[in-house]
């Protein structure tokens, strides 16, 4: 812990890797300096995150005595695609996915928030925002003085986003909003938050605007925090506009041009969240590779039988598949090579794995593995989530499906 926080201050600390927290071959994925910067992030998140998970998870928020965001800020994990003038890293996004999976090994509801905070509302800002947007609302989003979120779904405009009926009226100086966004990651706590609002009711995806949200702002107000199967601790809650006044410099992009903003960001959304599955089925496996070595029953380890054997090789190719292609499509896009299938392709792949490789842990330890004293409850609860955040799996088939039909 010490020696993290001695050596995070400067840009170099975060590329000094330890070897002790490596997952498994990673030599055909990453060069010498990625494999430095994921062990480091691993090593981090193992020391600072990990010993929090169980009782994030118990009791609904993440720990008061630890400033988890802060601490993660001075670790210069939340604005690793960020500019440096703004206190970034100036990194890409397979560094990112990187650490969203390191941090979600750890702990799939900081993982979750993380992905709110960093990738969802700050990379959102660092591709759309303008200068004077950057500087304002940047520096405090990294170094972890402030939470950021993003909005987007509503009560009756889940996976038809582009329904939504959140209204932004043009008036004097700005425009006045009014409406409800739903299924807020981030929502209770966030200062910082990115909001889609209709600013033309009638000219349907062409109507839609980006907005930066001040928490504060009058007429901005969070409902209820919802009580989730898992992902606990990542606070999720409804937002509530009734004549919320927003200045015309808070638009993000272009008045009318929201949907390009908000559907080209959910491709790059879905690749980095893609990450979280593969950090919580290296989780899973970092909990059954040790306890079948263990448990002996028949005079000798579980592991040695073939039944117990299948299972493992099943969630470590499933594992090692998705990262593969978690970190193929996060090079493309480093390279400008953005594909819509593929970002919606590589969150498919790695949830529904993500969620069998959770229930096959269960089942590799048996009675341990259904009692809450064990984590596996835990990374199956949190796993499910991603089959339905950032678009549900049926809508990543039915985009995949799309534009492979388009040919
Ligand atoms: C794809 C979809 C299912 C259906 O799109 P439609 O058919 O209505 O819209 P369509 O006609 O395809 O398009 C509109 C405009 O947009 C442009 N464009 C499309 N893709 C792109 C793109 N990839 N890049 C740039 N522009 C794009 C399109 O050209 C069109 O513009 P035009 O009219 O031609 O000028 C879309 O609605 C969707 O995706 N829903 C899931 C939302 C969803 O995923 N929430 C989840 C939010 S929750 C969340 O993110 C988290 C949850 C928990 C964890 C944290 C994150």
């Amino acid at each position: 812990m010490q020696r993290v926080l001695a050596a995070r201050s400067t840009r170099a600390a975060i590329f000094r890797g330890y070897r002790q927290f490596s997952s498994f071959s990673t030599s055909l994925l990453f060069d010498e300096t990625q494999i430095q910067f994921k062990e480091s992030v691993a090593q981090f998140a193992q020391e600072n995150i990990a010993p929090h998970a169980s009782k994030i998870d118990q009791t609904n928020s993440f720990p008061k005595e630890v400033n988890l965001w802060k601490l993660m800020g001075e670790f210069n994990l939340h604005g690793i695609t960020a500019p440096e003038e703004y206190g970034g890293l100036g990194l890409g996004y397979l560094y990112h996915c990187m650490a969203l999976e390191e941090i979600s090994r750890a702990s799939g509801s900081v993982g979750l928030s993380y992905g709110a905070h960093s990738n969802l509302c700050i990379n959102q800002l660092v591709r759309n925002g303008n200068p004077a947007q950057k500087q304002k609302y940047l520096p405090k989003l990294i170094n972890g003085e402030h939470v950021g979120a993003l909005a987007m779904s509503e009560p009756n405009a889940g996976s038809d986003v582009v329904s939504m009926k959140c209204k932004a009226d043009r008036v004097d100086g700005g425009y006045v909003l009014n409406g409800n966004k739903m299924w807020c990651t981030n929502g209770p706590v966030a200062e910082t938050l990115v909001v889609y609002a209709k600013t033309d009711m009638m000219a349907g995806s062409k109507g839609i605007t980006a907005f930066i949200i001040e928490k504060g702002m009058p007429g901005f107000n969070t409902a209820q925090k919802l009580d989730k199967l898992g992902m606990r601790g990542s606070d999720t809650c409804e937002l509530v506009f009734e004549n919320c006044f927003v200045p015309e410099e808070n638009v993000l992009g272009e008045d009318g041009k929201g949907v390009y903003v908000m559907m080209s960001g959910l491709d790059l959304e879905r690749l980095v969240l893609a990450a979280g599955p593969v950090g919580i089925m290296q989780a899973c496996l970092d909990v059954v590779l040790p306890y079948v070595r263990q448990r002996e029953q028949f005079g000798r380890p579980i592991g040695e039988f073939q039944f117990i054997q299948g299972k493992v090789a099943d969630m470590y190719t499933s594992l090692q598949s998705s990262r593969s292609y978690v970190y193929s499509v996060a090079r493309d896009c480093d390279n400008g090579k953005v594909q819509t299938k593929d970002c919606a392709g590589v969150i498919l792949c790695a949830a529904e794995r993500a969620t069998q490789v959770a229930l096959q842990a269960i089942q590799c330890l048996g009675g341990n593995g259904y009692v809450n004293e064990y984590v596996t409850g835990r990374l199956l609860r949190d796993a499910k989530l991603y089959e339905i955040g950032a678009g549900t799996s049926e809508v990543r088939r039915m985009i995949i499906g799309r534009e492979l039909f388009k040919g």
